[in-house]
C-alpha cells in the first residue's frame, strides 16, 4: 500500500525536468515552484473585484471562497480527427503551464492502450506519465485529497472515452478552480458525435478543431474514415485501422466501404445457399 501511495506521489511531484524530446518519457506533473497565490473578495458593489496577491499564504482549494474558485477555474478543449496533433496540442499546453509554475496531473482512458498504458503517447513517439483511469470520477481518490488540492491543472486525454466527462470538467473548474485541458474526438468513424466530448463544449473557455492531412490527397483532413468492416463505436487502433481524410475522400470511401460490405454479405448468403443446396 505505501509504495503505491510512493509511486502515485512520485507521478504527481516529479523532480524531472519536462522535455519535449522525441520517445522522451515527460514527467507527468512538476515540481512546486512557488506560484503566485491570489484571494479574491468581491466587495458590497458586486462589479468591483478586489485581488490582493499573497506570496507567503498557501491557499488551499478548500480555503478560497467558492467565488474565487470558480473564477480561476477554464476549461481548453481540444478536438479534430485521428492525427490531427490533439495530444501533441495537449502537451505543449501542458508545457506552458509548467513554464508558469504550475502543478498539472495528466489523465488518459485506461481503454487506450495502443502504446503505453501509464503514459500518454502521441503518434509521434512523444510521451508523458499519465494516470490512465476508467471513470475521472476515481481521481481525486486515487491521487488523495490533499495532492488534488494543490493541483493547478488537469490535462485529460482520450476524453470521448470518459461518460463523466461533463461533471468532472464542471466540478475541477467551477467548485475546484482548476484549470482543465481536454484532448478527445469530437465525432467517431460515421462522424457522428463521440461520447460527451461536444457536451463540454458550452462549458468551454476555448475549443479547438484541428485538422491532419487527407492520406489521399493531401488537402486537411476533418474526419477519421474506418478502414475495416468493423462497426462498433468503440475500436482502439491507429493507422492500421483509420486514416484521417477530407470531405471528398471520406464520403468516397464510405460508398468504397459501404459496396465491400455488401458485395461480402451477398458473398456469405451465396455461400449459405450454395451450402444448403449444392453440398447440404
Ligand atoms: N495524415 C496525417 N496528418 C497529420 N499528421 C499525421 C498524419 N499521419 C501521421 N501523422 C503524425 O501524427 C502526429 C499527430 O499525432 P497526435 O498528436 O497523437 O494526434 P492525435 O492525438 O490528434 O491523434 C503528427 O505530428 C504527424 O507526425
Ligand atoms: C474514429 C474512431 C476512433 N476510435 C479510437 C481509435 C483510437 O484508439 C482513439 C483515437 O485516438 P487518437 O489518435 O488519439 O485520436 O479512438 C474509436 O474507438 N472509434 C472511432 O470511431
Ligand atoms: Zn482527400
Amino acid at each position: 500500500m505505501r509504495s503505491s501511495i510512493a509511486t502515485m506521489r512520485s507521478l504527481l511531484f516529479p523532480s524531472l525536468p519536462f522535455h519535449h524530446h522525441r520517445h522522451q518519457l515527460l514527467s507527468p506533473l512538476f515540481s512546486n515552484p512557488k506560484k503566485p497565490l491570489f484571494e479574491f473578495s468581491i466587495k458590497s458593489r458586486p462589479s468591483r473585484l478586489t485581488v490582493r496577491s499573497h506570496s507567503s499564504m498557501p491557499i488551499k482549494g478548500s480555503d478560497r471562497s467558492a467565488e474565487a474558485r470558480c473564477l480561476s477555474g477554464e476549461i481548453h478543449v481540444i478536438v479534430g480527427p485521428m492525427f490531427a496533433g490533439k495530444t501533441t496540442a495537449l502537451l505543449r499546453r501542458i508545457q506552458c503551464e509548467v513554464d508558469k509554475g504550475r502543478k498539472v496531473a495528466m489523465i488518459k482512458s485506461d481503454k487506450d492502450t495502443r502504446y503505453l498504458i501509464d503514459s500518454v503517447v502521441t503518434h509521434d513517439g512523444v510521451r508523458m506519465q499519465c494516470l490512465a483511469l476508467s471513470e475521472l470520477s476515481t481521481f481525486q481518490t486515487k491521487i488523495g485529497v490533499e495532492a488534488y488540492d494543490k493541483l493547478d491543472v488537469i490535462g485529460v486525454d482520450e476524453a470521448q472515452f470518459f461518460e463523466d466527462l461533463y461533471d468532472f470538467c464542471c466540478n475541477a473548474a467551477d467548485r475546484d478552480g482548476k484549470t482543465v485541458i481536454v484532448a478527445g474526438l469530437d465525432g467517431d468513424y460515421l462522424r457522428r458525435r463521440f461520447g460527451s466530448v461536444l457536451d463540454i463544449v458550452p462549458l468551454a473557455d476555448s475549443v479547438t478543431k484541428l485538422t491532419a492531412r487527407c492520406e489521399l490527397c493531401g488537402r486537411p483532413a476533418h474526419f477519421t474514415l474506418r478502414k475495416t468492416e468493423q462497426m462498433e463505436t468503440e475500436l482502439i487502433g491507429g493507422a492500421e485501422v483509420y486514416m484521417p481524410v477530407c470531405r471528398q475522400h471520406y464520403v468516397n470511401g464510405q460508398v468504397v466501404i459501404e459496396a465491400a460490405r455488401l458485395v461480402l454479405e451477398s458473398k456469405k448468403e451465396l455461400l449459405e445457399v450454395y451450402s444448403e443446396t449444392v453440398a447440404p
